[in-house]
Order: C-alpha cells, then sequence, then structure tokens
C-alpha cells in the first residue's frame, strides 16, 4: 500500500505497530542517543481507563497519535498539536461472553493505518474500519465466532487494497485461518487455513514448496489422523512482515491442538508432523496461494506455537548477501532462512536453557533435514506413554524462550535485539475431549525459572543473525514480555513486566537509563517527532500469558496453563494499570 510505505518512510511517524514491513523495528531517529538518554524526563502521559494486558503501541501519523487499549478495544485520536486533547473516542459494543474464550488476557496488538483509515481488530473478532479524521464507522465485518472459540487479538496487515488478518483460538480446537478483506468496503476476497485439504490451505502442490521441495498433494490433511484436523489449532495471532519485492507476506502458525499429544498421534500410533501448524508461511497478498512453509517444531508436545514475527533483512552469510527472513521461535531456537525461497540458513539456540532438542538437522541428504534433534526424556508424549505421566525440567515452558513481544533489528550494529523468557516447566498431558467452544487443552503445567542459571526468568540479547550467536545477554528477573525498539543513536528500549521502561546501548547492553512506569509492561516502545522533536512512548498495563494471574486475579499455581505459580512473584512489584507514558529530553 504507498500511503503505508510512504507513511513508514517518515520518521517522524509510528506509521504501523512493527515500524516498517520488514517488521524491523528500527528508527532512524536519533535526537536521543547513548550520550544524553539519562537525561530523559516524562513528557506527558494518559489514562486509557482499562486495566488488563496492554499489548501493542500507539501509531502516530502526522500530528495524530491513535491509541487502542485490551477489551472493550476502545480506540482514541489524540491531537499532538493541541496538548493530546481528545480529537475522537471509539467504543465498540462487545459481549463481554467473550472475555473468558481469550486464552491467554483480553489484550490486543493494536491498529493499522492506510487511506485515511485507522483498522482494528476487536476481541469478538469484528474488523472495523473507522474515518481517522472523524472515528466514524465505515465498515464492519465477522472474522469468526466467540461461540466457536474464535477470538482475535492480533494487529492487521494492510497490503495494496487488502487488509489481511488473523483469529485466535488454538487452545480452543480453532482451525486457524487467514483472510484478507478489501480495504475499502470490508469484502472478504480470500481465506487460507493453515491445516486442511489443498484448496482451503491454497497451498498448491506443484509450486508451493518446502526446504527448496514441491509439498506435494495433500501435504496437510496425510499428517493428520482421521478428521483431527477440523479441530486441530494451528491459528495466528502474532506479527506480520511484507517484503514489496518478492510481494510475499510472512506470519507464523500456532499449535496443533489439543496439547496432549496422545490424542494426536498416527494410526499407527507414531508421532505424525500434523502441518502446516508450527510454521513459518510465505503466501501471495493478492490470492493467499502459499509460495513456502517450513516447519519448526513437527509433532509439538510442549506448545510452541510458531507465531513470533518474522524480521526481513539482508544479511551476509557465508559471504554472500543474502535476502533473510529471521525468526526467533517458542521452541528456543534462532531460524535464519532465505525469504524468496524458504531456503534454511542458519538455525541456533537463543536461550542457553533449551533442552528438548540438541539442535537442528542441517544435513541437506538427511531425511530428517530441517527437522530438530530431540532429546527423548523431555518428551511428553514418550511413544504413546506420556499420557498422565509428568515429565519434568522441560526447557523452555510451554510460553517459550519468546512468545509475542518483538525483536528489533538495528541498521547501526546489523543485530537483533531480542526480549527473551528464560523459564522452564513440568508437563503433564491428560486426555481431554472436544466441546466446541470450550478450552480444548489436555496438559496440566508448572513453570519456574530456568535452574542453573542466574535465576531470573529472562534475558535481553542481542543477536548475529547470520552466525547465529548471542553477542550480549542482560539478564532480567522476569520474562522481557515487552516489544524492542533500535534507533539510530544507538539505543535499544524495552520494557519489563515489574514495570521499568529501560534505555540499553545497542554495543554492550550497558543500563542506560530506567524509569519505573505505574504498571508491568507488555507493549512495544515506539518512537515519533512532533514539533521537531524526538518522544519515546510506551504503554504499561500487566497481563498477556505472563501477567495473567494479576490480570484476571488467579491465584491457584497451575491456572492461566501454569503461568499464575510461575510468575507469582510479580505481585510485589506491580499491580493492574493502562497508561502511556511519553518521554523526551528535557
Ligand atoms: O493458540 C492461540 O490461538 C493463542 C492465542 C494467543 C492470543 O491470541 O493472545 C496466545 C497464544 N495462543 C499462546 O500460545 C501464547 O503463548 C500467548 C501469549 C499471549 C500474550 O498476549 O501474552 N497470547 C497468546
Amino acid at each position: 500500500n504507498e500511503d503505508v510505505t510512504k507513511n513508514q518512510a517518515d520518521p517522524n511517524n509510528w506509521a504501523s505497530q512493527s515500524g516498517d514491513y520488514s517488521a524491523t523495528r528500527y528508527s532512524t531517529l536519533d535526537q536521543i542517543n547513548t550520550s544524553n538518554v539519562a537525561d530523559l524526563k516524562v513528557a506527558w502521559t494518559f489514562s486509557t481507563g482499562v486495566l488488563r494486558g496492554h499489548e501493542g503501541s500507539p501509531l502516530v501519523i502526522g500530528d495524530v497519535m491513535y491509541l487502542h487499549t485490551p477489551f472493550p478495544n476502545i480506540v482514541f485520536a489524540l491531537n499532538l498539536a493541541d496538548e493530546q486533547k481528545i480529537i475522537w473516542k471509539y467504543e465498540p459494543k462487545q459481549d463481554p461472553s467473550v472475555i473468558p474464550v481469550m486464552c491467554c488476557d483480553t489484550v490486543n496488538r493494536g491498529l493499522a493505518y492506510a487511506d485515511g483509515k485507522i483498522i482494528l481488530q476487536q476481541a469478538d473478532t469484528n474488523v472495523v474500519a473507522l474515518d481517522a479524521k472523524t472515528g466514524k464507522e465505515l465498515w464492519k465485518v465477522a472474522n469468526g465466532d466467540p461461540k466457536r472459540g474464535e477470538t482475535a487479538t492480533n494487529t492487521v496487515l494492510i497490503v495494496k487494497d487488502k487488509v489481511i488478518t488473523a483469529i485466535s483460538g488454538a487452545e480452543f480446537g480453532v482451525r486457524g485461518y487467514v483472510t484478507a478483506y478489501d480495504l475499502n468496503s470490508g469484502k472478504k476476497v480470500w481465506r487460507a487455513y493453515n491445516i486442511g485439504p489443498d484448496k482451503e490451505i491454497l497451498f498448491n502442490p506443484e509450486k508451493t514448496t518446502s526446504l527448496g521441495k514441491p509439498v506435494g498433494k495433500d501435504s496437510s490433511l496425510k499428517t493428520w489422523n482421521g478428521d483431527q484436523w477440523k479441530i486441530g489449532g494451528g491459528t495466528l495471532w502474532g506479527g506480520w512482515s511484507y517484503d514489496p519485492e518478492a510481494d510475499l507476506f510472512y506470519y507464523g502458525s500456532a499449535n496443533p491442538s489439543t496439547w496432549n499429544p496422545a490424542q494426536r498421534a498416527g494410526l499407527d500410533g507414531k508421532p505424525i508432523d500434523q502441518k502446516w501448524t508450527m510454521s513459518i508461511i510465505a503466501r501471495n497478498p493478492d490470492t493467499g496461494v502459499a509460495r513456502w512453509a517450513y516447519q519448526m517444531t513437527p509433532f509439538d508436545e510442549w506448545d510452541y506455537d510458531g507465531v513470533n514475527e518474522n524480521i526481513l533483512v539482508d544479511l551476509d552469510i557465508k559471504g554472500q548477501k543474502t535476502p533473510a527472513l529471521v525468526h526467533f521461535d517458542r521452541n528456543g531456537f534462532a531460524y535464519t532462512l532465505n525469504r524468496k525461497d524458504g531456503e534454511l540458513l542458519v538455525a541456533e539456540k537463543f536461550d542457553p536453557a533449551v533442552n528438548w532438542a540438541t539442535g537442528i538437522d542441517m544435513d541437506k541428504s538427511s531425511k530428517d533435514y530441517g527437522r530438530p534433534i530431540r532429546v527423548a526424556k523431555y518428551s511428553t508424549f514418550r511413544d504413546g506413554k506420556g499420557q498422565d505421566v509428568n515429565t519434568k525440567g522441560i526447557c523452555p515452558a510451554a510460553l517459550g524462550s519468546k512468545d509475542m513481544q518483538p525483536a528489533s533489528f538495528s541498521k547501526l550494529t546489523g543485530l537483533f535485539y531480542v526480549p527473551t523468557n528464560h523459564v522452564c516447566m513440568d508437563y503433564e498431558p491428560f486426555k481431554v475431549s472436544y466441546t466446541s467452544g470450550q478450552p480444548y487443552v489436555g496438559a496440566t503445567l508448572s513453570m519456574y525459572p530456568a535452574p542453573d542459571s542466574h535465576g531470573g526468568m529472562g534475558n535481553f540479547i542481542a543477536w548475529d543473525g547470520a552466525q547465529g550467536k548471542i553477542v550480549w545477554s542482560k539478564p532480567e528477573q522476569f520474562s522481557v514480555w515487552s516489544g524492542a525498539l533500535t534507533t539510530a543513536g544507538g539505543v535499544v528500549f524495552y520494557g519489563t513486566l515489574e514495570g521499568y521502561f529501560k534505555a540499553v546501548d545497542q554495543k554492550d547492553g550497558k543500563e542506560l537509563f530506567k524509569f519505573k512506569t505505574p504498571s508491568g509492561i507488555i507493549s512495544n516502545a515506539m518512537t515519533y517527532t512532533h514539533g521537531g522533536k524526538q518522544y519515546i512512548g510506551v504503554m504499561s498495563g500487566v497481563g498477556g500469558w505472563a501477567g495473567i494471574g494479576l490480570a484476571a486475579g488467579l491465584t491457584n499455581p497451575t491456572d492461566g496453563l501454569g503461568a499464575v505459580g510461575g510468575y507469582a512473584g510479580l505481585k510485589q512489584y506491580t499491580n493492574l494499570g493502562g497508561t502511556l507514558t511519553v518521554f523526551s529530553l528535557p
């Protein structure tokens, strides 16, 4: 979309959730830099009036900031040229019965802007286009049905005249799909499922490839036992990216359901892949047809959803400039692929705790090429005997070495800055039956800091995507559940679950600034200018999966799929909130 490209190219704006189509979250602004960031002061704050987890970030287009909230998904337009006065406020009417159908808090990952329209996807899956000037509703379309377990938390991707969007609910047996709507009318253009028959997943058996080979007929169907695929999960709710040159957009798919692997084994009782869950998929935005796909975790046994963002940068790999895609997966491996054809280039652990696999098979002649090399004792399937057995000490935990919190790529250093988790788990699968719209999980979990390490549950790291190596690592007490921002000022910004907003040096991870905001931070740092002055913004509001205990008032340690016990210590540091804090130099 030309308007999106134009707005993204102007660093005075923060024009889309990921900053640019490549999802680098890098800004060329440098007024605030390593030598003066310690002097940052709060310029202004804004209370959203909503508690629970605040994800995503505000957008800034020219003089206007557009701000969203978790359920009920209120949208504010604030006039930056007139003391942040509220220009308009949009409050959708949503049935609160959607709240218990959301797996991991009532979060929303933010708005999109194009051609004078603000696009919001509400928790109840309604996609709404608002007139950016007036907040008037232009069109509205239901992308799913919460009664079937379908909800929404994602931002949308706008490419050309299409609004591309996702669906959540793999913990409710929802079969995931990606849908394109016409930006001007809201009319549905195409829908592609991630699992099922070829004509529904829009895979071309001869032309869609995986690791360089055509996927062949029924590439998904033949990896499922019977009809399980119909309630098989593989939703998508993470970050998007788009390569205009290849004309491909990229996303990852979530876990197969249920979480009890014994219920998903093949007819012969052996593991089967459950394609295309846990996969990165590259599709054409006009037709939805897949160009390539790569599955990170075949036959998932741990809930290592593959939905994390895919960052598109050109990297020097073995002396060759390569159009790369870099992905930090929940399973603890960072993958570098060729984004044009899906060739696998690098796959290495970015979390030293990872123990469920020793590595990824990189031998092109091996029948297991591209597949994880598993460690039997951390299997929760155990040759079919894992049901009702508590497998202990699996690293990472189900929420992965990294969850939805997006990383950033700095053009200054050529490195990736990654908010990570450092958490392990015990996982006990049990038999569960499917009822439409009800949880379909089938596992009891407990979570704890990675043992024999620094005692904390997170690290903020710098990563070399060409070498597949950690450059530096900064320990954090809790998982870093906030998205990173890098700038040409040499600084990288992120927030912590305790509520600190931090600035560190891209070179060595040295902490240059920190400020305790009113609540834990799970949103993404952003930057913009107004009146020639650079500002840095971040929302606080604890929640998400890691903060679900506080957000939903849960205290039983195994509630919140094990996160309540794991992050119980958070309540000593912070409380619910919903505030935007904007910083500037004095
Ligand atoms: O499978 C799904 O459909 C689904 C949806 C969501 C979501 O929409 O927030 C999460 C997850 N899974 C999930 O596995 C997960 O770790 C997670 C973390 C969060 C969060 O916002 O903190 N959401 C979700």
